[in-house]
């Protein structure tokens, strides 16, 4: 089975809220709540993926020097093995808008539940309650 590695990001704004954003129609897991982000592409560092990705789907920019590390999912799809490095994001340019999502939402790290996300993600949303 294939691993890929797709990157994501939590931002956070000054109120401890977590942007989710709604995953579009008609693509996998359609009308799930995730984290931004995406796949990394060939010969591209998971940190310029995800700066590229923030752009593309939220339409901020975001400095290399703003990405922290934070925590990981690894878990089995029937197709494929997702790896996905999170990294909490607290600054950025721009007003994050759902370019390519159905809606985005600020939410508490305890309100997440309230919203379906992926399989591989349930894991990360305690990370962000005890830590944000
Ligand atoms: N961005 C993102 N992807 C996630 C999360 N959780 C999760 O299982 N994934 C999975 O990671 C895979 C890649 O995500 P993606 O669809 O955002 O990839 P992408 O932006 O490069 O889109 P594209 O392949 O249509 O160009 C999908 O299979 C997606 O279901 C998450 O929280 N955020
Ligand atoms: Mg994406």
């Amino acid at each position: 089975m294939k691993t890929i590695l797709v990157v994501a990001a939590a931002l956070v704004d000054d109120d401890g809220r977590v942007l989710i954003a709604q995953r579009p129609e008609g693509k996998q897991l359609a009308g799930l709540w995730e984290f931004p982000g995406g796949k990394v592409e060939a010969g591209e560092t998971p940190e310029a993926a995800l700066i590229r990705e923030l752009n593309e789907e939220l339409g901020i920019t975001v400095k290399q020097a703003c990405l922290a590390p934070f925590v990981f999912a690894s878990h089995t799809y029937e197709t494929f093995h997702l790896l996905m490095p999170l990294y909490l994001i607290r600054r950025w340019d721009g007003q994050p808008t759902a370019i390519e999502h159905q809606a985005i939402k600020w939410v508490k790290p305890n309100d997440m539940r309230s919203y379906p996300m992926p399989p591989a993600d349930d894991p990360l949303v305690a990370y962000l309650v005890d830590f944000i």
